[in-house]
């Protein structure tokens, strides 16, 4: 057997030990570096996911009304126009309903903010249960929602209001009383802009109230002109 390549002396032997160790140490030391590496790639990924969550947590949360889930004002207003565009592009039928809890203060009153959340709450999973994928509910203020019904004239805007209103009429929300709700609804005439079909809607629901409450109204009129005016002039 050919011994030529074994070393010669025992210096070369020590030399050839170190460098054989040297080579043992580094090629630990880059699979060390290489899974490194790969576990910060991992952590990074990681990282970017949670980022993009938070991002559409965030995105969600300053889109719906906290308590409810329904849209907020902002997100329910975009729509709006947006389908209010689409409708009189094609000249189709848009209604609106605003749909308020009649003496919600009495509520919060007797029974505490936190069953008023709770009544609040239920009111939106009914409204929200009973219309088509393609409305949408957005909750307008305190004790108020707003529906927007595309593709819907007022007569069955009117319907779907009274079979809303009878509904939750009916629901159990509080154990030991009544829930009623007043709906305004108002249909989009041509040239109308959103703000002033909101306005009639709330118009509407104004006159329910006064008319006694747990009722649905329809705005047939366009603004009485002293509103017009008093918009204009804002
Ligand atoms: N629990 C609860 N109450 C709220 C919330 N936002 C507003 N409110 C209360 O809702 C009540 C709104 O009352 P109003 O709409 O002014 O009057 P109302 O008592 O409902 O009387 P009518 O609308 O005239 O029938 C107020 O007492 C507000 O404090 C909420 O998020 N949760």
């Amino acid at each position: 057997m050919d011994a030529s390549w074994l070393p010669s002396s025992p210096v070369a032997s020590m030399a050839a030990l170190i460098c054989f160790l040297l080579w043992v140490l580094t090629l630990g030391y880059c699979l060390k570096l290489m899974a490194r590496i790969r576990r910060l790639g991992v952590q990074k990924e990681q990282a970017c996911e949670a980022q993009l969550h938070i991002q559409q947590q965030l995105h969600k949360l300053t889109r719906t009304d906290a308590l409810t889930g329904v849209w907020n004002r902002q997100r329910f207003g975009e729509n709006a126009e947006a389908e209010l565009k689409r409708c009189q592009r094609y000249t189709h039928p848009l209604s609106v309903l605003c749909i308020d809890l009649d003496h919600f203060n009495e509520i919060n009153n007797s029974y505490g903010h936190s069953i008023g959340d709770e009544v609040l709450n239920g009111v939106a999973r009914l409204l929200q249960s009973a219309i088509r994928q393609s409305d949408a509910l957005g909750r307008w203020s305190g004790g108020s929602f707003m529906l927007l019904l595309p593709h819907t004239p007022l007569e069955q805007a009117l319907e779907l209001a009274e079979k809303l209103r009878r509904r939750i009429a009916s629901s159990n929300l509080l154990v030991d009383s009544p829930v009623a709700v007043s709906i305004g609804a108002a249909s989009l005439q041509p040239d109308e802009a959103l703000e002033t079909l909101f306005q009639r809607a709330e118009m509407a629901l104004s006159q329910a109230k006064r008319e006694g409450r747990n009722r649905t109204l329809g705005c047939l009129s366009e603004l009485p002109l002293a509103t017009q005016r008093g918009r204009q002039a804002v």
